[in-house]
C-alpha cells in the first residue's frame, strides 16, 4: 500500500479579501482545508462586500504585498500558488515580478484573471488588463470565465461551444499554456467547461445545478485546482477532479442559506466531502 503525503501540500492564494466567505481569499483558504491542502494568503485589496454586493474596495499598497509574499516564502515552501483579484496595474506587476524574478519564480501558477464580480462591480482596474495580459505566458493554467475571455483577447463574449474553442485558441496564442475557459454562463441543462493545451481541447461537462448559490465559483474552481495539482499527474486530471468536487459543493450551497443575495457554495457538506487517496508522494512540477 503506498504511503499518504507527509505533509498536505501548500497552496499560496494571491487574491482579494471577501468578509462574506464565499469568494476571494475566504473561499481559497475554505477550499484548501476541504480538498486537504494547506492554504496560506497574501491579500491584495479588501473588498466590503456581502452577498449582495460589493461596496467599497481598498488596495493593499503593493511594498505590503511584496513584503507579505517574501515573509512568508522565506519561511514556507509553497507548492502552487492561485492568483484571484489582483485589483491595479501596481499589484498585477508586483505579482507579476515576483513570479518571475523574485521568490516564487519556480512555482506552478493557476491565474483566476478576477475582473468584475457577480454583482457587477470592478474587481480590476480597466488599466491593468493589459499587465494581466502580460501574465499569461507564467500561467500553468487560466481559468477565465466568459466575459474575462473576451476582456483578455479583445473581443465580445461568445455563447457557444464552438465559439469557445475559437476564444481558447486564440488564448494559448497570447501564450497561455492551458485554458480552462468556465461556462457558467452559459445555458443548458450541463454546464460546460472548455479545457484547451497544445494537444487540442476538449469539453468538460457536469449537471448545471439550479440553485443561486453560485457566489465564488470561479475562485472555488480555481483554487481546488491548485490544492488538487500536487495530488495528480497532470493539470487536467486535477481540473476534472476539481469541476466534479465544485459540482457536489454547489449542489449543496443553498442548504447554507447565507446571506440575502447569491450565497456560497458549500465547500464542507458530507456529499462533497473529499478523502485523501493514497499517493505515491508526488509533488507537482512545471
Ligand atoms: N449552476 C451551475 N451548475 C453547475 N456548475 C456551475 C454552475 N454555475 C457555474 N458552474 C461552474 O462553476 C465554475 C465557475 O463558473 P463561472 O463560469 O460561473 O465562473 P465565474 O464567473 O468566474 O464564477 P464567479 O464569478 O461566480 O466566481 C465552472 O466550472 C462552471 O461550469
Ligand atoms: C475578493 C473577491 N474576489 C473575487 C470575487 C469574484 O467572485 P464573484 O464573481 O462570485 O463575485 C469577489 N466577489 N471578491
Amino acid at each position: 500500500m503506498a504511503a499518504p503525503l507527509p505533509r498536505p501540500p501548500v497552496v499560496l492564494s494571491i487574491a482579494g479579501s471577501d468578509p462574506s466567505g464565499g469568494a476571494g481569499i475566504q473561499a481559497d483558504l475554505k477550499t484548501c482545508s476541504a480538498l486537504g491542502a494547506y492554504g496560506t494568503c497574501v491579500i491584495t485589496a479588501l473588498t466590503a462586500q456581502s452577498t449582495r454586493g460589493v461596496t467599497h474596495v481598498h488596495e493593499v499598497p503593493t511594498e505590503i504585498v511584496r513584503a507579505q509574499v517574501e515573509t512568508l516564502v522565506a519561511d514556507v515552501h509553497v507548492e502552487v500558488v492561485k492568483l484571484g483579484m489582483l485589483a491595479s496595474v501596481a499589484i498585477v506587476e508586483m505579482v507579476h515580478e515576483l513570479l518571475v524574478t523574485g521568490p516564487l519564480a519556480t512555482v506552478p501558477v493557476v491565474l483566476d484573471p478576477v475582473m468584475v464580480s457577480t454583482s457587477g462591480s470592478r474587481l480590476l482596474a480597466p488599466d491593468a488588463v493589459a499587465a494581466v495580459r502580460a501574465l499569461l505566458p507564467r500561467a500553468d493554467v487560466i481559468t477565465p470565465n466568459l466575459p474575462e475571455a473576451a476582456v483578455l483577447l479583445g473581443e465580445d463574449t461568445v455563447g457557444t461551444v464552438d465559439g469557445l474553442r475559437g476564444q481558447a485558441q486564440r488564448l494559448l496564442d497570447l501564450g497561455a499554456r492551458r485554458v480552462l475557459l468556465t461556462g457558467g454562463h452559459l445555458e443548458g441543462d450541463a454546464s460546460v467547461d472548455l479545457w484547451a493545451d497544445a494537444g487540442g481541447s476538449v469539453p468538460i461537462e457536469a449537471p448545471r445545478i439550479a440553485t443561486s448559490s453560485t457566489h465564488g465559483t470561479g475562485c472555488t474552481l480555481s483554487s481546488a485546482i491548485a490544492a488538487l495539482r500536487p495530488r495528480h499527474e497532470d493539470w487536467l486530471s486535477a481540473v476534472l477532479e476539481a469541476k466534479a468536487w465544485l459540482t457536489e459543493a454547489l449542489r449543496h450551497g443553498d442548504s447554507l442559506d447565507i446571506g440575502g443575495g447569491p450565497g456560497p457554495v458549500h465547500h464542507f457538506h458530507e456529499q462533497s466531502r473529499w478523502q485523501a487517496p493514497l499517493s505515491t508522494g508526488r509533488v507537482a512540477n512545471r
